[in-house]
């Protein structure tokens, strides 16, 4: 084992655990972007502090947004955002974004940089430079926005923005990621002529994250029209500024779901929303396909693994297949995970890493077309290959619960999303061990 690799807890008891979970990372990126080009200032409550908002927040500050963090009483501070300021320029030099691995810094800050005067150049880790990004930078250029990208449309390239991008109808091929349609809607109301944006080509991946969009658009005064398939027209004019609470994040909740399956114990959330726009809501249709019991009762959810993981075959689980994987992998019958060909394009190659690291493990994984076919195998310890994906450290986590000896390389890398992952979830599992000692007590 080297320094880097985190062994895994392993848990011989049904876990018994209530776990808070911070807030979502798509819900504050997309709230940091419109408070950047709202009417006033706005205010983020109890926001998400990670290595992706962290970014997002750089990369808005460069561009003029005032954003001050600010005592708050969601156990983090708020940010306080004052919106970039008309006519802003970008200083001699022009401005650097640092997307480090983050699609929503990727994808949502290249139209708003389109908005300022002068050159904002893109660049980001060295997996950033691979994650696709031409049909957003094809679909600027059909507005008008000048890119200079060394022609093969991916990170590094830069934006030379001119202070205002006059808008209208533009095409984009956006089966690679839902991300390049919430780039352009984000910002397409401050167009001249606000933006008819119209997908070809095959099926738009991660279509709630797309919903969650236009219905955030909408709660600040945008009006949005997607009443045709693939179409989206969104009127010019103002960003109402607001003042939000951010819910926490339903898809960081999954891996600490999976625990109570991959222990047949029972893990507990409490705030869970009510009403959300949130693709990890499905939490609660997929895990009962595996067995789960799952209850929604005052705002918590609980969810207990049944005495054996059942497979499952399940179409489009977008950000949530990396746990659904690791959890079909710990299933006693066959599993299907369908219309995720589009994880090819993440944070890594996301069904060629779980296929690896599966098979490491003694799994029997193997890649479709569109997803993932994981059989039923004795499961050993070794190194769980992370990637620089949060989702594959926290699938790496999902499976050492249940099978001794799983050692994740850089779990750090959790940062992205979720900076106290390991703490967390070394919580998690010694809130059991504390219950059983106070049960053995008393
Ligand atoms: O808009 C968003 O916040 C996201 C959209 C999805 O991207 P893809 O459409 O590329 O899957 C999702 O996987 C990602 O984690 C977050
Ligand atoms: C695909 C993901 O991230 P990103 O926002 O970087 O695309 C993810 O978090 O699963």
């Amino acid at each position: 084992m080297t320094a880097a690799h985190w062994p895994a807890p392993f848990s011989t008891k049904p876990l018994d655990a209530t776990v808070t979970i911070p807030a979502s990372k798509s819900l504050t990126n997309r709230y940091l972007v419109l408070a950047a080009i709202a009417d006033g200032q706005s205010r983020l409550r109890a926001p998400l502090q990670s290595r992706d908002s962290d970014l997002m927040i750089g990369a808005l500050r460069a561009m003029g947004a005032g954003i001050a963090e600010v005592p708050g009483s969601g156990g983090v501070p708020d940010l306080v955002v004052t919106p970039i300021p008309a006519g802003f320029a970008a200083p001699d030099g022009g401005i650097l974004v640092d997307c480090g691995l983050a699609g929503t810094v990727m994808r949502f800050v290249p139209p708003l940089a389109a908005l300022v005067n002068g050159p904002v150049r893109f660049d980001g880790d060295p997996a950033a430079l691979v994650r696709p990004m031409a049909p957003l930078v094809a679909a600027l250029e059909g507005l008008g926005v000048l890119v200079e990208d060394g022609g093969d449309g991916f990170l590094p390239f830069t934006v030379h923005g001119t202070g205002a991008v006059e808008g209208g109808h533009v095409r984009i091929d956006a089966g690679g990621s839902s991300q390049f349609i919430s780039a352009m809607l984000l910002v397409a109301s401050r167009f001249v002529q606000g933006l008819h944006l119209e997908h070809t080509g095959d099926s738009v991946p991660s279509v709630d994250h797309i919903s969650m969009t236009v219905e955030i658009l909408r709660s600040v005064g945008v009006v949005v029209d997607d009443s045709t398939p693939n179409h989206w027209i969104v009127a010019p004019g103002p960003v109402a500024a607001f003042d939000v609470v951010l819910e926490q994040d339903l898809s960081n909740a999954g891996p600490f779901l999976a625990a109570a399956l991959a222990t047949r114990g029972t893990v507990r959330i409490p705030n869970w929303p009510a009403n959300t726009t949130q693709v990890g809501d499905k939490w609660r249709e997929i895990l009962p396909q595996f067995g789960a019991t799952v209850t929604l009762e005052d705002g918590v959810l609980t969810v207990t693994g049944g005495p054996e993981i059942h497979g499952v075959d399940i179409a489009d689980t977008s950000e949530l297949a990396p746990s659904t994987a690791a959890i079909c992998a710990l299933a006693s019958t066959p599993s299907r995970l369908r219309g995720i060909s589009h994880l090819r394009g993440h944070e890594t190659d996301r069904l060629a890493a779980l296929v690896a690291e599966i098979n490491a493990l003694g799994g029997n994984a193997e890649e479709t077309e569109d997803g993932l076919i994981i059989t039923p195998a004795p499961l050993r310890g070794g190194v769980f290959h992370s990637y620089h994906d949060h989702r594959m450290a926290t699938a790496g986590a999902i499976i050492g619960l249940a099978v001794p000896g799983v050692e994740v390389e850089n779990i750090g890398t959790t940062a992205k999303t979720m900076p106290d992952f390991p703490a967390m979830w070394a919580a998690m599992v010694s809130q059991t061990a504390a219950a059983d000692t106070t049960a053995a007590r008393a």
